[in-house]
Formats: C-alpha cells, structure tokens, sequence
C-alpha cells in the first residue's frame, strides 16, 4: 500500500511531491499517459516560452521547466509512474484506484491522495487551427500576449463573458487592435466589464460572429474567415493572434460525485487549504482554481496545506512491524479539545503550541 499517491504531472503535483518526499513521505506519482490529451508535465508541455516564472530572467520553454520539476521530483525519491489513473473509489481509507486497461484488476490502494488534474482550456478545432496551435492562436492571453509576433498587430479574443472582456483588454496593451468575435447579439460579461471593453478605443465586438477557419503561410496566423451568422456574411479578418476566452473544463470527471465540486465542475478547496470536501483527499493546481490558473499559483497551493496538515492531521508511527508503514490519523478529539481550548492569539504563537505539543507523537516527523 502506498502512503501517498500525487495523481498528475503539472507544477502542482510536481511541488506536493517535492514538499512529500523531502518529509519522506514516500510519494507515488501518476503523471498519466497523454491524460485528457496532455502529456506527462501538464498544460506548459503545449507551450513555447514561459516568461513569467520566477528564477528564470530569460524565459524558459515550457517543456524543459517541467523536466526540470520531473528531475527535481525523483531527486527527493517521488516514485514516478507514467499511467493514467482512471477511476477511484474514495468510499473509504484506505482509498482504491485503478489505472487505465486493467480496471477489471484489484484495485490499489493509498491512504491519502492528491488531486494535481489541472484543467484543459477548451478548443474550437476551427480548420487550421492544429497548424497555428502557438503559433499565433492561444487559450491563454496573460500567458502568451506579450510575445513578439502579438506586438502591434491586430489580435482577436473569441468569448462573449468576463473572461473574454479581461483577456481582450489585457491584450490592447500588446496589439494594434483586438476584435472581439461574440456569437450572441449581446455579451455575457458583468455590466462593468462589457461597459470597459465596449468603451475601449482598441476594441472591436463583432456580435452574431463566429470564426470559421484560420489562416496563415503555413507558419504564423494572419487572417481568419469570419462568419456573421444572421445574414450568413463570409469575410477575412485581419489577425495575428487568435485567443480563445471560451471557458476551461477542470479533469474532475475522475471523481465525479465523490468529492464536492462547484458549478463549473471545479473542486471546492477550504479557502487557503488544499483540503477538499473528503478527509484524506487533497486538491491543488488548476483543478481547484478558476481564478488564476498560472503555473506559479498552482506551484505554490500545495506547500501550504502540507504544513497545516503534517502538523495537523498526519502522525508517522513505528508501531506496525513495517517501520517505516506511515498511519494517516484523522485529528483526534485530543487535538480538537486543545484548538478549542487555547486560541492562539497571533499566528506565531499559533505556530509554537502546534510544534510543541505534536512533537511527542511524531517521534519520525521530518520536515
Ligand atoms: C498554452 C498555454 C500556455 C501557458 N503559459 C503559461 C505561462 O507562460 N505561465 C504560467 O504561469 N502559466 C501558463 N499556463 C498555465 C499553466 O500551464 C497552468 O496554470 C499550470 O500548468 C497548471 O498546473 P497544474 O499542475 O494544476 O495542472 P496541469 O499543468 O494541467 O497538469 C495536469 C496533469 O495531470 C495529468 N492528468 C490529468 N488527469 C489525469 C489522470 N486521471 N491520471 C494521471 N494524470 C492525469 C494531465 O495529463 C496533466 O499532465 C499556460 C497554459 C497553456 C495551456
């Protein structure tokens, strides 16, 4: 039985593990086989430069950041297994799982589990797009707006809500126009947001328009065949970049009705923690935020709840005759009466009576 299973590849799967097996916590990564069509490493394996991680002045591509995590990973002895876990059963502890073609096998089983699944931004699969994919069409305007072939030239953002609004004003910082293609008579953005991208200068909205084809010499976009679908008028737009703003879907299929989700089918994280509705599982990265969904934040989610929860929750016992078996202990009814008890007057001392007191029972905590 495995202590602790990381399911999923991206920067925040990477930092759980990292944080895990550093505490020797004996990690098992599942990075999956082209899970959700997304090679082990995640969204920034689909991507070109990433200028906006720390550490790296010049950039970094995206693929060798994720090698670099993957490297860092196995250093600290994460077991990384490249497979897809296809289906869960987290009824019970110890949790079951099952990887992809053998789900008809007995399950395996973890004690505790993170969700790293990430999301997927969605696509049109406008003809042409496959050619242009990151050469001048992108899901993700912060990410890419800023490169060189965007600068000063005319950029289209498809969408009608607040996604749409934010990324098609960020990106009138960068291009000469941006047109924004609504497929509506109106658009779904707050009032603020439709009132500030409608009243901007560099802004174009094209209502009842969709793109019907994107078009290029073959290397980079720059044009694309626009459709208005009320009169059925077909005609170029000029367009060297194509942002599409028409949602994410997070890969939370794997524990539909299992674990809380929100409307959008995002999991429901306790505000600050990576704790998620069922005790023992845990979520981190895009899966569980709609909000930022930058590889930093989803490198920086988990660090956080594993502090509370090694403290917290978890206690290393040498009781069972495999001495290094690790027991995940729900908060006793000792610590519940302590937190009830003391409140800690600032976080410091928070800090101080935490340490000291789970000290006796964590003869092996290492952090
Ligand atoms: C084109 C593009 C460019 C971007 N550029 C930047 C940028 O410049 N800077 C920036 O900060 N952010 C950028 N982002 C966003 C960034 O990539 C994401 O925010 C970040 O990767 C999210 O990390 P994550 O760990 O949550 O999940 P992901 O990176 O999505 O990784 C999740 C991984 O889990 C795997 N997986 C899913 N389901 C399973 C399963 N059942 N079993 C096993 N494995 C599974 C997936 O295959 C994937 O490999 C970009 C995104 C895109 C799409």
């Amino acid at each position: 039985m495995h202590s602790k299973v990381v399911s999923e590849s991206g920067p925040a799967a990477h930092t759980a593990a990292v944080y895990l097996a550093r505490a020797e916590l004996k990690p098992v990564m599942y990075e999956g086989m082209l899970a959700n069509g997304i090679a082990p490493g995640g969204q920034l394996t689909t991507t070109t430069d990433v200028e906006n991680y720390p550490g790296f002045p010049n950039g970094i591509g995206g693929q060798k950041l994720m090698d670099a995590m993957r490297e860092q990973s196995e250093r600290f002895g994460t077991t990384i297994v490249t497979e897809t876990v296809s289906k869960v059963d987290l009824s019970k502890r110890p949790f079951k799982y099952w990887l992809e073609y053998c789900e008809e096998e007995a399950p395996n089983t973890a004690d505790a589990l993170i969700f790293a699944t990430g999301a997927s931004a969605r696509r049109l699969h406008l003809p042409g797009e496959d050619t242009y994919w990151q050469n001048g069409i992108s899901a993700c305007a912060v990410c890419d707006g800023a490169v060189p072939i965007f600068r000063n030239k005319p950029l289209a953002v498809i969408g009608g809500g607040d996604s749409a609004a934010e990324e098609a004003i960020f990106l009138t910082k960068y291009g000469s126009k941006v047109t924004v293609l609504v497929r509506k008579d109106k658009l779904r953005a707050s009032n603020i947001m439709a009132k500030r991208l409608s009243a901007h200068p560099k802004v174009e909205i094209l209502y009842n328009t969709v793109a019907t084809e994107a078009k290029g010499d073959g290397k980079l976009l720059h044009s694309l065949a626009i459709k208005n679908v009320v009169t059925g008028e077909i005609r170029d737009l000029s367009a060297s970049g194509l942002f599409y703003a028409v949602g994410h879907e997070p890969a939370t299929a794997l524990i539909k009705g299992q674990i809380e989700c929100d409307e959008d089918g995002y999991i429901i994280t306790k505000p600050g923690t990576s704790y998620t509705s069922v005790k023992g599982v845990f979520a981190a990265g895009d899966v569980q935020d709609k909000r930022y969904r930058q590889a930093i934040t989803s490198a920086g989610m988990y660090p956080n709840c594993f502090r509370s929860h090694s403290f917290m929750c978890f206690r290393l016992t040498t009781s069972d005759k495999d001495p290094d078996a690790l027991q995940l202990l729900r908060p006793s009814g000792y610590w519940q009466r302590r937190r009830r008890r003391r409140k800690p007057q600032n976080p410091l001392s928070k800090q101080k009576r935490v340490k000291l007191t789970a000290l006796p029972h964590s003869s092996k905590l290492i952090l």
